[in-house]
């Protein structure tokens, strides 16, 4: 478990022009649990990733493993202590004279464990990641994904409780991504791990996250269960976990309603009940319906005659459906590109 407090990241701190990088955030991640940290470019994100691994010392707050304060060690307690947080890199970050088997060693030899003991446990950790028969290729005759792949084993080398995952599926072919995120789930599963997943790719959250947080100006600006965000249609990251190409445009005398759903939680024939119930003709002008740990969402805009919107709101509520007026249906705006200063003005209207 890593529990995150107050942790604030000030650079130039005494000159005239200090930056505030980090403020003031908090979170905690369970064993077991994968929060994923989105957020634009500037937003504080390798920072963050640099002051978890203590690789940076945060000017003020808390990085608490398992309940000891990284913080408040001293240098030698701070090598130790690095030991609890894995961290998979952008690139992964081999060294390109070593073979994947050196370069998993590499912690541990800096540990002084015996060449007995590295050996077999570099066997261990290679065979996890699958990639026991590649044990003596070097980085330049792995492709991207496998790299990234050593680069997991290498983080779990001294038996983490935290893996940190700092954009590492960035620059990854979709199927080397599939294979990462799977091998993310596996080891989390197999290994009780709490995982900090850094990211800028909203795909990648939808496949593994269970928690999320928006990162912007330094803060958390939002903060949820994955499952609980795809459904908020005023949030920012919502929408953006809810990816749908553009819509039919409405009849002249139709208004767009948008509706959000959990198919555990609304009856399969919903759209027919409110037809017959209103009495209405009601049409899909587009969709979305994407399944998240097992559970369906659907994001639909669907077309009501002018005049019934709210009668088929209501309704909709009833059935358990969110649904509201689509009253500017602008394109999506994503966390993870959208600038800083357009972000601050607040989420928008769901498409
Ligand atoms: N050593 C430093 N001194 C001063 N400012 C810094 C330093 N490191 C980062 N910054 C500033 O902190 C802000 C956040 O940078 P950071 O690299 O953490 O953002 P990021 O979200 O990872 O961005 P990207 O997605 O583009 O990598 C930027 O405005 C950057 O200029």
């Amino acid at each position: 478990m890593i529990e995150v407090v107050g942790l604030t990241k000030v650079f130039g701190v005494g000159s005239p022009s200090p930056t505030t990088v980090l403020d003031d955030v908090d979170f905690t991640v369970d064993a077991g649990e994968i929060f994923a940290v989105v957020g634009p470019s500037g937003a504080g994100k390798s920072t963050l990733a640099r002051c978890l691994n203590l690789l940076e010392r945060p000017t003020s707050g808390k990085v608490v493993v398992n309940g000891e304060d990284l913080t408040a060690l001293g240098t030698s307690g701070l090598r130790d202590a690095r030991r609890r947080i894995g961290t998979v890199f952008q690139s992964a970050s081999l060294l390109s004279r070593r073979t994947a088997a050196q370069n998993v060693a590499l912690p541990l030899e800096y540990l002084g464990a015996t060449q007995r003991s590295t050996a077999s446990r570099v066997g261990e950790l290679l065979d996890l990641v699958g990639l026991a028969d590649k044990a003596d290729l070097y980085p330049h005759q792995l492709s991207g994904g496998q790299r990234q792949r050593v680069g997991i084993a290498r983080a779990l080398a001294l038996k983490p409780s935290v893996l940190l995952s700092d954009e590492a599926t960035s620059g990854l072919d979709p199927a080397a991504t599939d294979t990462f995120l799977r091998l993310l789930t596996d080891v989390r599963d197999e290994l009780d791990l709490a995982v900090v997943f850094i990211t800028h790719e909203m795909d990648t959250i939808v496949r593994v996250a269970d928690t999320v947080g928006r990162l912007d100006h330094g803060r958390i600006v939002e903060h949820g269960r994955l499952e609980q965000l795809v459904l908020e249609p005023d949030s920012v990251l919502g929408r953006a976990l809810r990816p749908r190409g553009p819509s039919a445009e409405p009849g002249s005398a139709e208004t767009p309603v948008s509706v959000v759903y959990n198919s555990s939680t609304v009856p399969a024939d919903w759209l027919t009940r409110l037809g017959t119930r209103l009495d209405l003709p009601i049409s899909v002008l587009g969709a979305n319906v994407q399944t998240i740990d097992g559970t369906v969402f659907g994001d639909l805009t669907v077309s009501v005659p002018a005049g019934h919107a709210s009668a088929f709101i209501g309704a909709a509520g009833e059935l358990g459906l969110a649904a509201r007026l689509l009253t500017d249906p602008t394109p999506q705006s994503d966390p993870a590109t959208v600038a800083p200063s357009d972000s601050a003005k607040g989420p928008g209207v769901a498409a």
